[in-house]
């Protein structure tokens, strides 16, 4: 069983990440989900379908860490095992956050297939935490898109399990992950790589 407050809580911080990445143009047409930590081994999910921008507490839902819900006949985000595997990879983890944003998008289909995107040389890499310097590369991971989501859940825990300072990947033609110790950290990780990807796509255009 999960503490009833501790749920709100992570409700409440669901809501107010969806409203903010919605109006930011991030998380359009019922696309995305987000998560946040109750325990150790509950989570609350956005229910599979909802309006990120418009979301309330009954579009919020508990799922254990194997992704099967808990007290709700809802269905939680088709993408919940993206999210659990964080969880149980990461027990410092609080909220993982998934978002379509139009850059991520196009930069991800950029990309060369089997390349990570590296970024290197941005003062903007200290927003991630644990980076104080803008000479480190944080890498990020780009996974081929796939309907099958447990297949795809368990590359990103073998890529994550042998990289866990990495701060997020992308999934082709499909959006970011990104994910922190509380929700404020993680939707500082969302702004920061929203500004790293328009670096990287404007690099390419000036620079092709
Ligand atoms: C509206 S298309 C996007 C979905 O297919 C999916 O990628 C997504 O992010 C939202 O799925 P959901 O099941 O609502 O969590
Ligand atoms: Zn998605």
């Amino acid at each position: 069983m999960f503490d009833v407050t501790r749920y709100a809580v992570a409700a409440d911080a669901i809501v107010e990440a969806g409203r903010f990445l919605y109006q930011r143009g991030w998380s359009p047409a019922t696309s995305s989900n987000y998560s946040a930590r109750i325990d150790e081994r509950h989570i609350a999910i956005t229910v599979s379908g909802r309006h990120k921008g418009r979301l309330g507490a009954g579009d919020v839902m508990v799922v254990d860490l194997a992704g099967r819900p808990v007290q709700s006949q809802c269905r939680s985000s088709a993408e919940t095992r993206l999210h659990t595997v964080l969880y149980e990879l990461f027990p410092e983890v609080g909220a993982v956050l998934h978002t379509h944003s139009v850059k991520a998008t196009v930069l991800s289909c950029l990309l060369p297939p089997g390349q990570p995107l590296t970024l290197e040389g941005y003062e903007l890499q200290k927003a991630f935490v644990g980076v104080d310097t803008h000479e480190g590369r944080v890498q990020v991971p780009v996974f081929d898109n796939s309907q099958d989501i447990d297949a795809l859940a368990e590359q990103t825990r073998a890529w994550f399990r042998a990289h866990p300072e990495q701060p997020g990947y992308l999934i082709r033609g499909h959006g970011l992950y990104t994910w922190g110790r509380t929700m404020d950290d993680c939707l500082r990780h969302v702004e920061a790589f929203e500004f790293l990807f328009e670096c990287e796509l404007e690099t390419m255009r000036v620079r092709p």
